[in-house]
């Protein structure tokens, strides 16, 4: 996996989860302590039994249970808020964290599902407020203890949801990158697909013509490949494709563009290149498949080669036309003897 792969790649739900419970556990451990120093030692040991509950929801997200570990986390969101509520009053702040669920429930759950979630947790909210309106807080603490309970509860809420919010653009653009990966790539050979190379060709014309640049093309088809999957099977046949791929890539300037355009046909363009520049490079993947070990991956001293044809973009051509010319040219390679390099013909040797 390269770096880019790395730097975008998402933590699964469950690790998430597993810091979650981490982060919560040292705030509830903290809060004992507050609390104990508030003289609210109710509060103060409810918050050691969320701490109990998030260790055992951590080991029930080490072991996959993840249902359980929801259910754990959830249940003591739901309890500490009402606790929280009942024991020092509303303006303790600890209904903030009910405000977690609004954006959790639908994406964790079938829709019809997290409305009714979302409705509970609105009869929820409203009573929990209700009720604090009508009764006194069993165990009232004083003013800057209640003012600084409430700031902390509200930091901690505005982390998660920064979090949430990052987590959720992460996925989002992860299946957005692997989605285009999927639409533009070859799975076995990591080249470019015909679909892409297509639009591509396009693109890159349009450009050779705009800025007055030569516009090569190479067709190349690996020689006899019928009787490599004849001979040593079709998965052999798949990895001679594969390292076809990387020979090709290891000789590409990073501007070249390389797809899988058949089964053993690649296309490659050679942007701002003559096709005396494009020769060159067709010459040298053809030495290259030629001088590499395929015996470490067919197992026998058999060599493999490939044949090429090569054709630069004329003025006002048709791309149709420019595969066409390319197509013929590789023709010419393969009647003339395979492993070797055709220029198209009626084409003068530029530089
Ligand atoms: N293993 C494997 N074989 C494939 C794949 N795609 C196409 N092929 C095979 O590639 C072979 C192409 O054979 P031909 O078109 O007869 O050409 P060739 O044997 O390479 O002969 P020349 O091109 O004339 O040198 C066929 O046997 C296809 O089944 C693939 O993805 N994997």
């Amino acid at each position: 996996m390269d770096d880019r792969n790395r730097k975008h790649q998402r933590p699964p739900f469950w690790r998430v989860a597993q810091r979650c419970c981490i982060v919560a556990g040292a705030i509830d451990t903290a809060y004992f302590f507050l609390f104990l120093t508030l003289d609210s030692p109710a509060l103060a040991w409810i918050n050691i039994i969320s701490v109990a509950m998030y260790i055992t929801a951590y080991y029930a997200y080490r072991r996959r249970k993840n249902q359980l570990g929801s259910l754990l986390i959830w249940t003591e969101v739901i309890l500490h808020a009402a606790f929280g509520t009942i024991l020092i009053g509303w303006d303790s702040g600890f209904y903030y964290f009910l405000l977690a669920f609004i954006p959790v429930l639908p994406v964790s759950m079938a829709a019809n599902k997290a409305i009714v979630a979302l409705l509970v947790l609105w009869t929820y909210f409203v009573g929990l407020h209700t009720l604090a309106i009508f009764i006194d807080p069993i165990q009232p603490i004083s003013a800057l203890g209640l003012f600084a309970v409430n700031t902390f509860n509200l930091t901690v809420v505005f982390g998660i949801f920064a979090y949430l919010a990052f987590y959720y653009i992460r996925t989002v653009t992860s299946a957005h990158r692997k989605l285009r990966e999927h639409a533009t790539t070859d799975s076995m050979t990591r080249l470019f697909n015909r679909r892409y190379m297509t639009e591509r060709m396009q693109l890159e014309a349009q450009q050779a013509t705009v800025n007055q640049t030569a516009l090569s093309f190479l067709l190349l088809d690996i020689d006899y490949f019928k009787q490599i999957n004849d001979q040593y099977g079709h998965h052999i046949g798949d990895e001679v494709l594969t390292q076809a791929a990387d020979l090709l890539r290891a000789e590409l300037r990073p501007n070249d563009i390389a797809a899988r355009w058949g089964g053993e046909e690649f296309l490659i363009v050679l942007p701002e290149s003559s096709n005396l520049q494009a020769a060159i490079v067709a010459e040298r993947i053809r030495s290259a498949f030629e001088d590499f070990a395929w015996s470490d991956i067919i197992g026998e001293d058999v060599s493999v080669t490939i044949s090429t044809g090569i054709h630069s973009m004329q003025h006002n051509e048709a791309i149709s036309d420019t595969i066409k010319a390319a197509d013929h040219a590789l023709y010419q390679a393969k009647s003339n003897g395979r492993n070797r390099v055709e220029l198209s013909i009626n084409q003068m040797v530029t530089e």
